[in-house]
């Protein structure tokens, strides 16, 4: 039996894995978030990792208060970036294969191109850099280890975008959105599907488990603007949502103004079939009208 770890396992994406988690029946996990496993504490980690002896770990813990990271650079730098080198050098001495997931926010966003796995990245946000840096520490310490970007998660369960619209949509007549930010929405219940395929494909050598960067984000572009607009239409809310310029909604954190990530290096290595983010919203929405 295949022994998955998953970390974080209370955040949007965790969730999402475990929902999924009957689908995959060969497959025992360990589901932790901060109450069952501090992955601050290093002791308890190592501690952990050597008496359950999972096969893989699925890191979805992370620091994701953009904002709050500019101010809280510490907490976001020991949980984006220690806990990713903690869990490679972990994971490399106990053969452990990791799957941990990165941003679009390591991109500056001045690309008018889809970002491939290759291309520059250059963080603007403390959140984007202490992510950045995790993806260079768990690398370097685990060799093996694979990173998935991904961008504007979001899911019927957590803080994101789109229960954010759905609130102040309801409460509010008019709302200002920015209109030059643009990229991907990427629905966490996709995501979760397309790592614990990767898993399963790998692990029945379907594919070859390959280490290294991958982007993962659903179909489609569209800027903030369109994300509020598609989300408001699909539930139904009657808001006026005014296109702003990023000046006129300042925030501590500067976001890419262009993230949009290529996906094809995910799609031909290992045959994931990704969906177009308007049906992914749509099925979301449907959930969080339940
Ligand atoms: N959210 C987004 O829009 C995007 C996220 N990502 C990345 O995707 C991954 C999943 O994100 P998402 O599911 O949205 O994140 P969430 O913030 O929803 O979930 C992260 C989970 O990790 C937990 N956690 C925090 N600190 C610790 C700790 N010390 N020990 C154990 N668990 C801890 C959090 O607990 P608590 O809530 O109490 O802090 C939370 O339950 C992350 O790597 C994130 O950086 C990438 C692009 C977009
Ligand atoms: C609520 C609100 C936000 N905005 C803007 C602010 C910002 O530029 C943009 C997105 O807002 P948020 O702050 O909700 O999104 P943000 O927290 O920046 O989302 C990011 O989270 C991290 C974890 C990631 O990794 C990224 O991929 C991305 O999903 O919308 C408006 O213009 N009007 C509004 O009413
Ligand atoms: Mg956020």
């Amino acid at each position: 039996m295949v022994k998955i770890l998953v970390t974080g396992a209370d955040g949007q994406l965790g969730s999402e894995i475990r929902r999924l988690a009957n689908r995959f029946q060969d497959f025992h996990f360990l589901f932790t978030d901060i109450n069952e496993l501090d992955l601050t504490d290093q002791a308890a980690v190592s501690q952990f990792v050597g008496q359950e002896a999972p096969d893989y770990i699925i890191n979805c813990a992370a620091y994701t208060a953009v904002d709050i990271a500019e101010e809280d650079t510490e907490l976001a730098a020991l949980i984006n970036t220690k806990v990713p080198a903690l869990l490679g050098k972990l994971a490399q001495a106990n053969n452990i294969k990791v799957i941990h997931i990165s941003t679009d926010y390591v991109f500056d966003g001045t690309s008018f191109l889809p970002y491939t796995e290759n291309d520059l990245v250059n963080p603007e946000s403390i959140y984007g850099k202490s992510k950045l840096n995790g993806e260079i520490a768990l690398l370097k310490e685990a060799p093996s280890a694979m990173v998935i970007r991904t961008s504007w998660l979001y899911s019927s369960h957590g803080k994101n975008f789109v229960k954010t619209m759905v609130k102040l949509g309801e409460d509010r007549d008019e709302l200002r959105v920015v209109a030059d930010q643009v990229g991907t929405p990427t629905f966490a219940g996709d995501l979760a599907e397309a790592i614990l395929t990767i898993i399963s494909k790998t692990k029945n050598n379907v594919c070859e488990w390959k280490p290294g960067i991958y982007h993962y984000s659903n179909e489609g572009v569209c800027s903030w603007y369109d994300f509020a607009k598609a989300i408001h239409e699909l539930y139904g809310i009657n808001c006026l949502v005014h296109p702003i310029p990023t000046e006129e909604y300042p925030t501590a954190a500067a976001r890419p103004p262009y993230s949009v990530l290529n996906k094809s290096k995910i799609k031909r290595i290992f045959g994931v079939q990704i969906p177009y983010w308007r049906d992914s919203l749509k099925k979301c929405i449907t959930e969080l009208k339940k």
